[in-house]
């Protein structure tokens, strides 16, 4: 059952009239008006009908980390080509289903595949269904992503806690929060501009190193670099990624976490270490996806391990 085409990701240049730009209009703006209040109502409207059970907890499953949904019991799973208005996954390693279910006593949604802006996606676009889960009851986010280790002393395979972000596609101008800010998502509390200083919640950093030391895995901590992609990075954007105090870099994420800010999520960053980045002009190694996936894969265990323990813990104490 598929009600919709791709036309509706935010994309201009389709029959809706609610996508046609008016002279000027930045992108996001366009992406926001069609995402209105009462289109994300109706997806969400649309998914409860299937699930009756509402999520405390979203999940969205990085590059080859898909299978963190696997340790999900009494799945509902829900194709996005069957949700109305919603985007696809197109890259590999992201399949496209939300997965709904039991994890460690707590029901969960988790997005296995996410959105990039170099698929052609609006920021507004990639981050859009984290609304869509905070309307149907979530309030923890769990947002893991594969990253290229721009701090020389991570390894390959490492698991780095987000502490902070920088924000390239922001820090251009490229915000999915542009666009006109819908009083109603005041509820969350939504304001036109959001602080996200603590973006990354506190408690749940601290609480995660204690889960990790519990299964002897050394965590590292620092801050997430998202760029727009495709390409992965020059030397020259790694050495001035590090500069400015940069520890991982990767092409999703920061729009996610922002959009979380703003609708009141309290959100745990996790990235996953997939490879080196080049530093000096005599590295022969060049980042290659298909890497990034195997690493992936290699560590999901892992990473699954220390996410079932997590949420037991949101579990004993939520409020
Ligand atoms: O951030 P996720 O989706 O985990 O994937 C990362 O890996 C891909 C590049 O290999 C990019 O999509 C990058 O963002
Ligand atoms: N931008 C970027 N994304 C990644 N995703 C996985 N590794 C990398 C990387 O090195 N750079």
């Amino acid at each position: 059952m598929s009600h919709q085409t791709n036309s509706s990701a935010g994309l201009t240049g389709t029959a809706d009239s609610s996508l046609s730009s008016s002279v000027g209009e930045h992108p996001n703006a366009i992406t926001n008006r069609f995402y209105t209040y009462e289109r994300v109502e109706e997806i969400v409207g649309f998914i409860q009908k299937l699930v009756t059970t509402k999520p405390e907890i979203a999940i969205i499953c990085g590059s080859g980390l898909g299978g963190l949904a696997e340790l999900v019991t009494d799945k509902i799973v829900v194709p996005y080509a069957d949700i109305p208005h919603f985007p696809r996954s197109t890259v590999v390693g992201h399949r496209s289903n939300l997965v709904f279910g039991n994890l460690n006593g707590l029901y969960v949604v988790c997005m296995q595949g996410r959105f990039h802006p170099y698929e052609g996606y609006t920021t507004a676009t990639c981050a859009f269904p984290v609304r869509v889960m905070r309307m149907l009851g979530a309030h923890t986010l769990i947002v893991t992503c594969a990253a290229g280790g721009v701090n020389k002393g991570f390894s390959v395979g490492d698991i780095m806690l987000i502490k902070d972000h920088l924000n390239f596609p922001n820090l251009a101008g490229n915000n999915p929060l542009i666009g006109h800010n819908d009083e109603r998502y005041h509820l969350f509390p939504g304001p036109r501009f959001p602080p996200v200083g603590h973006a990354y919640d506190r408690a749940y950093l601290l609480k995660m190193k204690e889960v990790a030391k519990k299964h002897n895995v050394e965590l590292r901590e620092g801050v997430y670099c998202g760029l727009g992609g495709p390409c992965y990075e020059t030397i020259a954007e790694i050495n001035m990624l590090r500069i400015l105090g940069g520890d991982a870099v990767g092409m999703s994420t920061v729009h996610e976490v922002t959009l979380a800010a703003h609708c009141g999520f309290r959100t745990l960053g996790l990235a996953l270490i997939t490879n080196k980045c080049l530093s000096d002009y005599n590295t022969t190694y060049e980042p290659v996806h298909e890497d990034v996936i195997r690493i992936s894969e290699l560590k999901a265990n892992e990473l699954q391990q220390l996410i079932f323990d997590f949420v037991g813990f949101i579990k004993d104490h939520r409020t």
